[in-house]
């Protein structure tokens, strides 16, 4: 192995009962592309706070560029050159390119006045060496995700970085914005530096990195080298389990004739044109496309949060008009919105409050005060219901497994009894064995009867878990399939991006 960078021996951190590290150790060489893979809850966004120092360990020890440390602090990692790139990236939107690159240095040199012509310099040498053509001068909102991934890549990069930790770095960004992130990180490894990447996309995993370390219930399963590895046995080590990945398309006996929602001729500008399609009863109905294409702005105005500016929306054999959400919920929708963090959950209160927070109004008691024993036999019956894995409903939702947090995000609009339900990008930083689970979920929901879309952009999905799947490209429909008739290739040639298929 190269000259070791980082080795953690023994790290151990428990939170209220749960071990969310039991003695792990990890070596990182100088230059090495890691990758950390774990399920849902395996301890790996914990480690990643011991690296970065932001969390106390609570036995074990880091040893840095062979400095050991019982107790490492934020400081310690900055001073080490540990910089961690979390998945909300935290940018600041409203400075530009350039700002947001120098500001870190220019504060570490306690400069009073801002040197607009040295910052500008500094990031516009920082860009031109990892070769991205950005606008030092343009804000930082309105650049796309993988544009603003790599401000924050080289943001880390002037301030010395020997690690760059990135927490789930290709949720958001499309195959060709990926390609450009790898360059990047191949880059750094050129230039000596390391990258230790979380991912539940296995694919890009063993596509990325030299080495791979998985994690189960806070232990470490063991390192491989990435070329001892495939699809199949990361599978197996991950989750202990065979899973089969000879998929049976998804069949569904209880599809009804009847129509539940149907559009007509929808459009809004720069949004989508011309939608129409109609959703029966018992119906998954996927729509698939790049990041882009329109999926969600539909999404969103089926919802009420996107009016359209022409065509119709006809929801049990009516004509409707939804100007919000309140109004789409009363209508018997539901929708799972694409980022569950920001949009879906109430990330700092309890799951039992996060499960009610769609029906409140259903709770209430005689003095119209909200029943605390409704909320809680409400609360538990969805997660029961839905297996949500906690050993309270008073927990906080942040600390749920992201598979978990999912399920919240299910249960608070179940308890809406739906008729309709939207699914935005359901298993986006799921892991594969709880991501069969909640395949498995929707494809109960639909044997009851409820008419369902599923929105993603990662084709097996839709296509084993669908009776049909629209394609959209740049706000139009440019393919309409049966599942049963259709093949990947014949999806993925439409779509215009062809991947590894892990899905289950
Ligand atoms: N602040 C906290 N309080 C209580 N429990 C926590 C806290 N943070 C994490 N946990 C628990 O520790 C375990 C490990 O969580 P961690 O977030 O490290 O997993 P992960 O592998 O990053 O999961 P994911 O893939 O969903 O991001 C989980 O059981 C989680 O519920």
């Amino acid at each position: 192995m190269a000259e070791e960078l980082l080795v953690a021996r023994n790290i151990s951190k428990s939170y209220a009962g749960v071990r969310a590290l039991d003695r792990v150790n990890l070596t990182i060489g100088r230059g090495e592309i890691h990758c950390l893979v774990g399920e849902n809850g395996s301890g790996k966004s914990t480690l990643i706070k011991a690296l970065a120092g932001v969390i106390p360990i609570d036995e074990g020890e880091l040893l840095i560029h062979g400095r050991a440390y019982k107790h490492f602090h934020a400081i310690d990692a900055i001073h080490e050159g540990i910089q961690v790139i979390y998945q909300d990236l935290s940018l600041f939107p409203r400075l530009t390119v350039a700002e947001n690159i120098s500001v870190n240095q220019m504060v570490e040199k306690g400069r009073k006045f801002v040197n607009w012509k040295e910052m500008k310099r500094i990031a516009q040498q920082e860009l031109a060496r990892i070769g991205v053509p950005l606008d030092p001068e343009e804000l930082v909102e309105d650049l796309s995700m993988a544009n603003k991934q790599i401000v924050a890549i080289v943001r880390a990069l002037t301030q010395d970085a020997k690690l760059i930790i990135m927490d789930e770095p290709t949720t958001a960004l499309t195959k060709s914005e990926i390609d450009s992130l790898f360059s990047v990180i191949m880059d750094c490894k050129a230039r000596g530096i390391s990258t230790v990447f979380v991912s539940h996309k296995l694919n890009e995993v063993l596509e990325i990195s030299e080495n791979i370390t998985i994690l189960r219930d806070g232990k470490k399963v063991g390192d491989y080298r990435t070329d001892e590895l495939d699809t199949e046995k990361l599978t197996f080590y991950m989750t202990g389990k065979k899973i089969d990945h000879s998929r049976f398309l998804y069949h569904n006996q209880h599809q009804q004739p009847t129509p539940v929602l149907a559009l007509k001729d929808l459009s809004k500008i720069d949004h989508y044109e011309q939608i129409s399609f109609t959703l029966t009863a018992g119906e998954i109905l996927g729509i698939t496309g790049l990041l882009g294409s329109g999926r969600t702005e539909l999404a969103l105005s089926i919802f009420g949060l996107n009016p359209p500016d022409s065509g119709e929306i006809w929801v049990q054999g009516r004509p409707v008009t939804i100007t919000s959400p309140r109004q789409a919920v009363n209508l018997g929708i539901g929708f799972l919105p694409e980022d569950r963090h920001i949009q879906g959950l109430f990330l700092q209160q309890t799951i039992e409050n996060n499960i009610s927070a769609t029906i409140l109004n259903k709770l209430l008691n005689p003095f119209k005060l909200i029943s605390s024993g409704k909320k809680s036999q409400t609360a538990t019956r969805w997660a029961t219901e839905l297996h949500i894995k906690t050993p309270t409903l008073e927990m906080f939702a942040e600390n749920l497994s992201g598979g978990n947090q999912q399920r919240v995000v299910v249960a608070k609009w179940l308890a809406t009894h739906p008729t309709i339900f939207i699914l935005d990008s359901p298993t986006v930083g799921i892991d594969i064995a709880s991501k069969a689970e909640i395949h498995a979920m929707i494809h109960d929901l639909a044997a009851r009867g409820m008419g369902i879309i599923i929105i993603s952009d990662e084709v097996p999905e839709v296509l084993y878990n669908c009776n049909r799947v629209l394609v959209m490209k740049a706000g139009k429909i440019i393919g309409e399939f049966e599942t049963q008739k259709t093949t990947e290739e014949e999806l993925f040639a439409l779509v215009g991006r062809k991947e590894i298929s892990v899905m289950s």
